[in-house]
């Protein structure tokens, strides 16, 4: 019995361990993992890129709006051509007959008028010319840089008019001073331009000067008087020195259909003004004018430009004319440089310029006298048509008034 006892308990402990074995786990705690292994973080097992599994092609029939357009380069902005330029060349104009050009612009003399016309007349409108009223005539001329030589003949030639004629009015005074300086201005001198074709081939004349003297400009002007005497003209530009010296002259010949013939930038004057001569033979012009440069600072350099242009130009004939330009502001200094060019090439003619701008002008007669070379035009202002064919009658009337 017991036995049986001992039995059922041993069956009972047994039972109820295998019971509790069974049940206890439910109720046992979890276990408390490290915090590393925390479940909450689960190992950063990069999570898989979203579906790294090929895509699946992409169906070719997308929605349009998925596709992507190609990129195509936009086109620049369209923007409004302009409108060609048209070069229109300027209206020819027809120059003012030269003709009578002295007399119209006779007011132009006004500064010198005020030295001739008034000084003068009222010195010879005293009562007694005594030796100190001459002496003062004698002043005023030379102050009119008319030059000493030509003071002391003029004022003697006409001390003794007065003196013979002995009761000569004021009136009477004014005429006679008036012959003496025509006289002095040697109105025999030919004034006239070599300007017409000679044996076929057009006159060519060499404008020569410094350099401010006007003359470039002179150049443009002569062109003019030129064709308002029914001349046809080229003209060479070959003032290379001065790079706006050409497109000046440009400006000036194509306001008078005049062809300009240029050369580049410092390109050798001689080789211009040869093309200029062979330009006028070819078109079968009357005239071929050629501008040279000044801005020259000895006479060995001068020689050896202008004798080199000259020397070229007369592989096609002889020079026909050289004017040289003079501003008559400067003067006595002026005659110096005139000396200097007349040396260096044979100076046919003068233009002197500026003559509006002085009270001396009487250098007329002093640069006649001293070169020996005729004044065949003279420059009178800034217009176009301010250059006159020089006339020594007109000229003196205009000074001193042809009215009693
Ligand atoms: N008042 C007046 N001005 C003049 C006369 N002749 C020329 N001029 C002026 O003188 C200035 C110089 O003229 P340019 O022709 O450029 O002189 P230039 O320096 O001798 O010419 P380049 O030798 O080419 O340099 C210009 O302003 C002309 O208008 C004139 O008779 N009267």
């Amino acid at each position: 019995m017991e036995s049986y006892i001992v039995f059922g308990l041993v069956l009972l402990v047994v039972v109820i361990g295998a019971t509790l074995a069974l049940v206890a786990p439910r109720f046992r705690k979890p276990p408390t993992l490290p915090p590393a292994q925390k479940p909450t973080a689960p190992p950063v097992k990069q999570a898989p890129p979203a579906p790294t599994k090929q895509a699946p092609p992409v169906p070719t029939k997308l929605p349009p709006k998925k596709q992507v357009p190609p990129v195509v380069e936009a086109p620049p902005p369209v923007v409004e051509a302009p409108p060609p330029v048209v070069e229109v060349p300027p209206p020819v104009e027809t120059p003012e007959p030269t003709a009578g050009r002295l007399v119209r612009l006779r007011a132009r003399l006004s500064r010198s008028q005020n030295v001739f016309g008034k000084g003068l007349l009222a010195l010879l409108s005293r009562d007694k010319l005594d030796d100190d009223t001459w002496d003062e005539i004698e002043e005023t001329l030379i102050g009119a840089d008319v030059g000493v030589a030509a003071t002391t003949e003029i004022v003697g030639k006409l001390r003794e008019r007065a003196r013979v004629h002995g009761t000569a009015t004021a009136s009477d005074l004014r005429d006679m001073l008036a012959d003496e300086l025509v006289a002095a201005l040697a109105p025999e001198m030919d004034r006239g331009l070599a300007a017409t074709q000679r044996d076929g081939r057009p006159a060519v004349l060499l404008v020569v000067g410094v350099n401010g003297a006007g003359k470039t400009t002179t150049c443009g002007k002569i062109a003019r008087v030129l064709v308002a005497d029914g001349h046809t003209v080229v003209m060479g530009a070959a003032d290379t020195f001065r790079a706006a010296a050409s497109e000046q002259l440009a400006t000036w010949g194509s306001r008078v259909g005049a062809e300009v013939v240029r050369g580049p930038e410092g390109a050798d004057p001689a080789s211009v003004a040869f093309d200029a001569v062979k330009r006028g033979i070819e078109a079968g012009v009357d005239t071929v004018l050629i501008d040279t440069a000044g801005r020259l600072q000895n006479k060995v350099g001068l020689m050896d430009e202008l004798g080199k242009v000259k020397r070229v130009v007369e592989k096609h004939g002889p020079v026909d004319e050289t004017l040289l330009i003079l501003d008559a502001t400067t003067g006595q200094n002026g005659l110096e440089q005139a000396r200097v060019f007349t040396e260096v090439v044979d100076v046919t003619g003068v233009v002197l310029t500026k003559l509006d701008g002085t009270a001396k002008g009487g250098i007329v007669i002093a640069v006649q006298r001293k070169l020996g070379i005729p004044v065949k035009l003279v420059g009178l202002g800034e217009g176009p048509d301010d250059l006159a064919p020089f006339d020594a009658r007109q000229f003196v009337d205009a000074l001193i008034g042809t009215d009693a």
